[in-house]
């Protein structure tokens, strides 16, 4: 196949590639959408072979984002692409409330105004194939699964049990995770959403709102931490322990009853700690971090399983830029997000469609409504000021199933604003805490 074969129609090609690596070309997006004429953004393999075409309807939602030279496979090249996308983040100030609120009672599912026939019925007519769960990417080589974090992160490791084999993709922000996959860098995205011990990671729902990825599949990886520190160092030395917040209040209480008499700084991710004490030859500084990281950064382990509980687990959801087609012969679980004129006065009623068609609720967080906070509502008594919140369900059930369709539709008469996040396979991998990873179908 040859490299214009692939380029959709209205665009144009800036750069031919003769490079061994896969390039990135100049490009640029504008108002929420690839320009059609000047939009080159893609990736060439070695042989010429696209990496990836452009989609002619990309919603990159408003960023104006040019890439120059070249993206390699390895770490330091792609760390130095994710470093310029790092440093081109533009905060998308489109919010919800563009595509939600502002008319009215509208549905947007995953990104588009709908209606509630959310799965067509002829869809289900069709026979699936192993494809619609797991296209291969069109580069033809390994999936590219982008990541927050350097090699060593439990991200990363994450990433492999969500797809094994992947490449992945080390970047140095949430953000420019998303945008990875937005700007086809990469094919899927895995990201941390809530850990046993610590809590929801809210950055990863604001963002989930403000980008227009699906998910299509999470993964759960026990946690398994260890105190990481320059070979020949000692407990007694330490005054500093480094880590990623997250990983930080996972290890609270054991890091008090070892005694240890240390500030707790925090880090973007636990193997970037590991990497740091490593490359500054921090004697007084330890690390929070994997076994892995203290391989890949020749660190020794003073302490192993310091995490608060053995059964220490993060739930990671897999992220792509098309929704996959939800079924009904395993386990599905749902994603939605949704806020209410009236905040939370409704949220008993919006719960109860779950409740009356037996539809179980794994999760509910609520976010600040960034763009509608706080609803002032006067009386005679005085001036009551009300918190707004954006509410994040999961819910067990698919989309392709007809109690889960008419829920949603119950949900939607008490709601200004609806999204669907994804509808996605269930982790239902083997319980093991001690941390061995098991595959999981790639979606
Ligand atoms: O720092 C890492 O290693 C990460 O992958 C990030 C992260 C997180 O954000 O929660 C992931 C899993 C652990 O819970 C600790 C940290």
């Amino acid at each position: 196949m040859t490299l214009k074969s692939i380029i959709p129609p209205g665009l144009t090609l800036t750069h031919r590639v003769n490079s061994t690596r896969p390039v990135i070309c100049t490009g640029s997006i504008s108002a929420g959408r690839f320009d059609s004429v000047s939009t080159n953004i893609t990736s060439v393999n070695t042989n010429g072979s696209p990496a990836a075409a452009p989609p002619l309807n990309a919603n990159s939602g408003g960023l104006n984002l040019n890439f120059y030279g070249h993206v390699g496979s390895n770490r330091a090249d792609w760390q130095s692409s994710c470093a310029i996308l790092a440093s081109k983040v533009v905060s998308q100030q489109q919010d919800t409330e563009t595509s939600g609120s502002a008319g009215g009672n509208i549905t947007v599912v995953n990104g588009h105004k709908a209606n509630l026939d959310l799965v067509p019925i002829d869809n289900f007519s069709q026979s699936l194939t192993i494809a619609d769960l797991s296209p291969a990417p069109m580069h033809g080589s390994k999936l590219r699964v982008a990541y927050q974090g350097v090699p060593g992160a439990y991200s990363e490791a994450a990433a492999g049990k969500a797809y094994p084999n992947c490449e992945a993709i080390p970047c140095d922000q949430f953000e420019v995770v998303f945008q990875a996959v937005e700007l086809w860098i990469a094919d899927r995205a895995v990201l941390p959403v809530e850990n046993s011990l610590g809590g929801s990671i809210h950055r990863n729902y604001d963002l989930l709102l403000r980008h227009r990825l699906h998910i299509v599949g999470e993964v759960q990886l026990p946690v398994h931490h260890c105190l990481l520190a320059l070979p020949g160092v000692r407990k007694k030395f330490l005054s500093r322990v480094i880590s990623h917040p997250q990983a930080l209040s996972q290890c609270e209480h054991t890091l008090t009853k070892m005694g240890l008499n240390v500030a707790r700084e925090s880090f973007d991710d636990t193997a970037g700690a590991a990497e740091f004490v490593a490359a500054n030859n921090l004697r007084d500084t330890a690390a929070i971090a994997s076994a892995r990281a203290a391989e890949l950064y020749g660190l020794s382990v003073l302490e192993d399983g310091i995490q608060d509980d053995s059964s220490n687990v993060t739930r990671f959801m897999m992220l792509a830029r098309e929704p996959i087609i939800p079924r009904t012969d395993r386990p599905f679980k749902t994603s939605i997000v949704f806020a209410h004129d009236k905040g939370t006065s409704v949220l008993f009623k919006v719960l109860s469609a779950f409740a009356f068609r037996n539809i179980s609720l794994t999760k509910i967080e609520s976010r600040p409504h960034r763009s509608r906070p706080i609803r002032v509502v006067d009386d005679d008594v005085g001036t009551a000021k009300h918190f707004e919140y954006m509410f994040y369900v999961d819910f067990e059930a698919s989309l392709a199933e007809v109690r889960a369709q008419n829920a949603l539709a119950e949900v939607q008469e008490f709601t200004s604003f609806l999204r669907v996040l994804g509808s996605y396979p269930m982790d239902m991998t083997p319980w093991c805490p001690s941390g061995g990873h098991q595959s999981n179908s790639p979606s």
